[in-house]
């Protein structure tokens, strides 16, 4: 519903209303939408006609007595803004400055020690402390009072109240105060006093409060009027000449004008402030409406019995787009904001984008609890600013996080969703519990495991041959947070953003055969089991998810495995560092993160608090754990239990496995792996290997996606069909007629094995020369490749990458890692490689749009956030991170501004490059 301008009062300002055609045809007015988007000044016609107005990006302008010579005192491209804002507020004057604070500052200033002001009680944070500065510092006296209710105002009113300052709705309660009642009490009692009306809430669009008898008005620019948070600007309106000159001299005299730039942009804005409004506040009215049948106490103008609502209607023309709830329950409401994705934890409102807070916590911290409680200012509120996205995709944002946090749940009697108050929700909790039938944990899990490079071996390894691996600097990270809805959920970020989530009741338990606690899972997977998942939890899984739902199956299968006595409700979030699918180990790392953290949720593994420290003798510092800094420190046997469920992880995402890949994982370093039961190697088992961490690799990713599981199923066809295998069964190159002989894949096999024996004697050899090692190792790279050609695993991207960095004047092997067919090839570059030869073949890699990077080898396994740390380093961590990455600066930025409490969603939103370092910010990691 555009309003129009109201065409009892008689424009001030110089609109451009077109002539009536003939008394007859009399034309009306420009709407509001029309002015806004009409930008013009009849006064300040562009000499060359340009359509946008100019930037007079200049601070000074040349001559003597012109209009303008310094930008400080006037600017043209403020003085259109200047018009435009005027005109859109049907006003005779407006004034642009730097913030909407500077607005407000402006005005105060107006302020001589003794005056008095009256202003709301729920006012914005920064609203609040500037008062309580001119309070402190300009010997002002500030009374706060309910202006929704007149009548409260009167006792106030004094020959001294020289100012009324109100806000309507208020921030963030939307409390309404009648502007015109308000102000006829003050004219009628001091006519001198100057009624000021913050109006950011509203914008010029929907509320005009100079029409309703205040005399200043100001609004935070920064908000409706520009619409995407790009600009921070404050604008100031009136009628009085008296007034907008006094103003006018103290913005010349402090020099706050808003610059050329960004009266630019805020024009741009004002433009298509109407189209924004109307689809904001909409959407506001569905999702406020959506909260409160919920049975949530909302906060929004246009709900019925919301207070003060007939009023609003009278002095606006709408309801605006931001609205607030409570939850009950401070730590729920945390959850839920730290639950919604779409919805940005952010200060301010007022952009496209769509915004969750917890003003206590964020914009009003800057008010101490105490005033907070005295005002009635729930701790719990949570409120919500909306934007021009999708309402539904809005709303099912909202719903998830809701459902997430179990503030809502569903009601199998009504259909529906509906609100879980804090005391149901507890007797909910017990209720089912006594049932068992699921257990909340309040126990957070942080893990997290390497990917690794296999140097040597890889294929010929599922088969009995020794590979030669080690871990990659690059990881995968598991966040378990616990939920208490009967629910268990994944979120796997690094695929498409894969969430769902399951019942757990309604999780398939019967099926296959329970394993005993204490019990290793057999050698063979569950194929009861594994068919009862794809066919129940996973079957409404769309296939085109495949990679999501595999790693769902091994999840579930080892929930399920795992869980059958405790029903833990939780949400696993993934993330990692290292590329999936691309023969780093991706799989084999999640699988650990998943089975570590199973294995701690459902107390199948529990870490040992760390020894106390000792302490020397004759110093009394306390000193920890020395080597390795202290991190080696899960037990064997816990990595042990890891290693044996991961493998079963492995099992589901790839096959056969040979169980390298999750080994190297868990136990980080550089190990030889030899799979049990096969004949090439008579000691099977691991070994860790040393001499690997020194040495440098390149990694280059072909980004040609390719399948573990295939791969490992081709060759071992091949294998098994010897000599019988046609040739369109190899895989991805056309290999040659020697596969004809009967033998060749146990031939290859074998030469593998010798391979990787001479690569772990000569590390070991303290008598082979550096230069010697390195050489011996880059011609066994290229001989284990070749093998690995002839199996059928290379890839055409990958030989492009063998030759690139084999060509002069680089000279180096390569060799495919992991599963091959595309994904990674790995480079060894010796010592004396020259940094700018580097550079130069990582920008050969990159034209041919391949991906390089180097990295470090040989690195800490499994890891675990101690659950020891104290618990205020990991929450300091938590707040000094957050804000820098996510969110953007408070309103206020407040001294004591908490930040996003919430752990998964810090995880969730901290960019790859900044992962590793966030998480290991987060507190202690203990690693095996
Ligand atoms: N970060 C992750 N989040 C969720 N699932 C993952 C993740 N990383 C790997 N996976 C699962 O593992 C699969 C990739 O396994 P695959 O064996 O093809 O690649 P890889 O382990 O990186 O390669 P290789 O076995 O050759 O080292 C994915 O499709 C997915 O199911
Ligand atoms: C191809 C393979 O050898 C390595 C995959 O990284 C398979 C395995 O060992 O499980």
């Amino acid at each position: 519903m555009a309003p129009t301008i109201d065409a009892k009062v008689p424009p001030i300002h110089d609109l451009p209303t077109p002539e009536p055609e003939s008394p007859l045809r009399a034309r009306k007015p420009y709407r509001f939408s029309t002015l806004c988007a009409t930008v013009e000044n009849p006064d300040m016609k562009d000499q060359h006609g340009s359509s946008a107005v100019p930037i007079y990006q200049s601070a000074t302008f040349k001559g003597v007595g012109n209009a303008y010579d310094y930008s400080r005192s006037g600017n043209p491209t403020r003085s259109h803004l200047e018009h435009h804002v005027a005109k859109i507020s049907s006003a005779a004057h407006a004034l642009t400055v730097a913030s909407g604070m500077a607005a407000l500052d402006i005005i105060l200033r107006m302020l001589k020690p003794g005056d008095e002001v009256i202003a709301g009680d729920d006012l914005y944070g920064g609203t609040n402390r500037l008062l309580t500065y001119i309070r402190s510092h300009g010997g002002v006296v500030v009374h706060h009072v309910d202006t929704t209710n007149p009548a409260s105002v009167v006792p106030l009113i004094h020959p001294k109240t020289r100012m009324v300052l109100l806000e309507s709705p208020t921030n963030p309660l939307l409390k309404i105060a009648d502007i015109a009642a308000i102000s006829k009490d003050i004219k009628e009692r001091v006519p001198d006093a100057i009624v000021v009306v913050d109006n950011t809430m509203m914008s010029p669009y929907l509320q005009r409060p100079l029409e309703h008898g205040a005399d200043i008005v100001y609004d935070s620019a920064t908000k409706y009027l520009s619409g995407h948070h790009d600009l921070m600007a404050g604008v100031i309106t009136c009628n009085r000449d008296d007034l907008h000159k006094q103003m006018a001299f103290t913005i010349n005299s402090v020099g706050n004008a808003l610059a050329p730039n960004d009266c630019f942009l805020l024009l741009r804005g004002t433009k298509t402030l109407a189209l924004r409004m109307d689809r904001q506040q909409a959407t506001s009215q569905l999702v406020a409406t959506y909260l409160h049948d919920l049975g949530f106490p909302t906060y929004y103008p246009g709900l019925p019995g919301h207070p003060g609502r007939e009023i609003h209607a009278r002095i606006a023309s709408g309801n605006g787009a931001v609205l607030s709830f409570v939850t009950g329950n401070k730590e729920l409401s945390e959850c839920i904001v730290g639950g919604a994705r779409l919805w940005g934890i952010s200060v301010s409102f007022g952009c496209v984008n769509s915004l969750i807070s917890m003003p206590c916590v964020m914009s009003h911290a800057s008010i101490d609890p105490a005033t907070r409680a005295a005002r009635g200012l729930p701790e719990d509120l949570i409120r919500l600013c909306v934007g021009i996205e999708d309402p539904a995709d809005l709303i099912d944002d909202l719903e998830h996080a809701l459902i997430d946090a179990g503030a809502i749940a569903f009601d199998t009697q009504q259909n529906k969703y509906s609100r879980l108050m804090a005391s149901t929700n507890e007797q909910l909790n017990r209720a089912v519990q006594k049932l068992g039938l699921f257990e909340p944990d309040e126990q957070e899990w942080f893990v997290s495991a390497p990917g690794k490079i296999i140097l040597f071996g890889e294929h010929a390894v599922v088969h009995g041959v020794t590979a030669i691996a080690a871990s990659v600097d690059l990881r995968c990270y598991g966040l378990a947070t616990p939920r208490n809805d009967g629910k268990v959920s994944v979120h796997l970020a690094d695929i498409d953003n894969f969430y769902h989530e399951w019942d757990i009741a309604a999780l398939p338990w019967n099926a296959g055969t329970r394993i005993a606690a204490g019990e290793e899972h057999p050698d063979v997977l569950d194929q009861v089991l594994m068919d009862a998942i794809s066919a129940g939890p996973l079957s409404n899984i769309d296939d085109t998810a495949k990679h999501a739902k595999t790693a769902s199956l091994a999840f579930l299968y080892m929930y399920i495995q795992l869980g059958r006595d405790r029903l833990p409700s939780f949400n696993f979030t993934v993330r990692a560092t290292l590329p999936v699918g691309a023969g780093l180990g991706s799989s084999a790392s999640f699988s650990t993160c998943a089975a570590t953290a199973l294995l701690l949720i459902n107390r199948a593994i529990s870490l040992p608090p760390p020894p106390a420290p000792s302490t020397d003798p004759e110093d009394s510092a306390p000193h920890v754990h020395i080597s390795h800094q202290g991190r080696r420190f899960i037990p064997q046997g816990i990595a042990e239990r890891v290693n044996k469920w991961a493998f079963v992880s492995e099992k589901i995402l790839h096959g056969n496995p040979s169980g390298v890949d999750n080994s190297v994982s868990v136990f980080g370093g550089a190990l030889a792996y030899t799979r049990a039961g096969f004949g090439f190697n008579s000691k099977s088992g691991m070994e860790q290997i040393q001499g690997f961490k020194s040495l440098k690799f390149l990694l280059t990713n072909s980004k040609v996606p390719r399948d573990t599981k295939k791969l490992v199923a081709g060759v071992g066809a091949l294998k098994a069909s010897v000599g019988r295998v046609p040739r369109a069964c190899f895989l991805r190159l056309t290999v040659c007629d020697e596969m004809k002989e009967p033998d060749l894949v146990d031939g290859i096999l074998k030469s593998i094995q010798n391979i990787s024996d001479e690569a772990r004697r000569a590390l070991a050899d303290p008598e082979l020369s550096r230069a010697e090692l390195l050489s011996a190792l880059s011609t066994l790279i290229n001989e284990n490749h070749q093998h690995l050609v002839v199996l059928g695993v290379s890839h055409p991207s990958l030989e492009t990458i063998r030759a690139t960095t084999a060509a002069p004047p680089y000279a180096l092997s390569t060799k495919l890692t992991g599963a091959g067919g595309g994904g990674c090839a790995v480079t060894l570059v010796p010592d004396d490689f020259q940094a700018e030869s580097l550079e130069s073949l990582t920008g050969a890699l990159v034209n041919e749009t391949f991906v390089p990077y180097l990295t470090a080898v040989g690195g800490s396994g499994l890891g675990v956030l101690s659950p020891y740390s104290p618990p205020n380093l990991r929450q300091t961590q938590l707040q000094t991170v957050v804000p820098s990455g996510q969110v953007t600066p408070p309103e206020t930025p407040a001294e004591t501004a908490g930040s996003d409490p919430s752990l998964r969603l810090a995880f969730v939103k901290q960019s790859v490059p900044e992962l590793a370092q966030w998480v290991d910010g987060l507190g202690r990691w203990l690693y095996v």
